[in-house]
């Protein structure tokens, strides 16, 4: 972390959540597999932050790294997780459960998963109410309610005494979102939440996240490979590539300015841009590496099409990248811009020597 703040940054006070050089690894009996590898990277109360990248490129294991929820043979090797001024990874495994699904509240892509197929939609809003907020009996209903309609969920009165199998999908998302604001969260992270969804519905599960948002000042954390849902919704972006994170900027400064070769594909794979001649999508051709070894080189550079022979043997750093902002940085040996190839390199190498992620 440096220590210049950014008037913005700095305006928004401290981050409630901040990501430290974390790395989680599995160990397979084949190999270790350095799945989430030094990523870095803070959320604000009241904002949305993106991580985007291709599938196995590392953002759930980002996500259940946070959440302490990964199983074996994973663990978690190195780095911080800052919450509420505390270490995460220092926390006991009860605590950490008193956690889940209160301060912090996580939404899968299946609402399947959260919700119990025995028990009404209501009778597991009400738990949650129970558990976390200590509430009981008809105060207890009554927010289920509250809760049902606030998601968006018509005649809930009715449906709270419904079972989950009764709902369409798009409505037992709705119900999942429902059951993790029971537990008045400050952090809501959300992992391909709409992907099973058609897109009207997706569209509407968006524009709930971002009302509930705004009526609580919710901090969200939103994992998607589709780069169409990150415009929509994210106010900082992290795009994520076998491990690491390559490139990191406010929104709108990312898709109008991306820097990273990585993200560059990216946006070009977005339908309506990109079209290459007779109008077929491009995509970036291949696929992500399994990140198995220790990164002394650039994990994109097979792919890449600006690489230069340097890529194969220096393992470049975040280094800022923006044109007026100092929030935009990329991990790419062609930056920084105003320094000369060789001076560029150099930098990459000494930062990387003393210990990689200094942001
Ligand atoms: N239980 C596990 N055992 C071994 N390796 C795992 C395990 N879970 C994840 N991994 C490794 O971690 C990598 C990153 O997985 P992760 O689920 O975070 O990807 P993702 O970016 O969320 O992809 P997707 O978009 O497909 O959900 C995987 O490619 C895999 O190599
Ligand atoms: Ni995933």
């Amino acid at each position: 972390m440096s220590t210049e703040q950014p008037t913005e940054t700095r305006q928004k006070g401290e981050p409630i959540l901040s990501v430290e050089n974390v790395r989680t690894s599995f160990y397979t009996d084949k190999e270790v597999i350095r799945a989430v590898d030094g990523v870095s990277f803070d959320i604000y109360r009241g904002e949305t932050v993106g991580i985007v990248g291709e599938s196995g490129s590392g953002k759930s294991v980002t996500a259940r790294s946070i959440m302490r929820l990964v199983d074996n043979p994973g663990r978690i090797e190195n780095g911080r997780i800052m919450y509420d001024g505390e270490n995460l990874l220092d926390k006991k495994p009860k605590q950490m459960r008193a956690i889940r699904g209160g301060s912090i509240a996580m939404v899968f892509q299946d609402p399947l998963t959260s919700l119990n197929p025995v028990y009404t939609v209501g009778n597991q809003i009400k738990e949650s109410l129970r558990l976390h907020r200590g509430m009981s009996g008809k105060e207890a209903t009554k927010e289920a309610i509250e809760l049902l309609e606030a998601v968006g969920i018509p005649d809930a009165h009715r449906r709270i005494r419904e079972y989950p199998h009764q709902f369409s999908g798009g409505m037992r998302q709705r119900a999942v979102i429902a059951m993790a604001l029971a537990c008045d969260p400050e952090l809501l992270i959300c992992d391909e939440p709409t992907t099973a969804l058609d897109v009207t519905i997706q569209a509407q599960i968006l524009e709930l996240l971002e009302d509930i948002q705004e009526e609580r000042d919710l901090a969200i954390m939103f994992i998607t490979h589709d780069m169409g849902v990150i415009a929509e919704i994210a106010d900082r972006v992290n795009v994520m590539y076998a491990g690491e994170i390559v490139e990191s900027a406010p929104a709108v400064e990312l898709f109008e300015s991306p820097k990273h070769p990585y993200t560059q594909g990216l946006l070009n794979s977005i339908p309506g841009q990109g079209l290459e001649e007779g109008g077929r999508l491009s995509t970036i051709e291949g696929d992500v590496p399994t990140p198995n070894e220790e990164p002394t080189y650039c994990r994109f550079a097979p792919r890449c099409p600006k690489a230069f022979a340097e890529c194969d043997t220096v393992h470049p750093v975040p280094v800022e990248v923006g044109d007026d902002s100092t929030q935009h940085q990329a991990s790419c040996l062609l930056y920084p811009k105003n320094l000369s190839k060789e001076e560029a390199l150099d930098v990459h190498r000494e930062r990387g020597a003393k210990g990689g992620d200094q942001r």
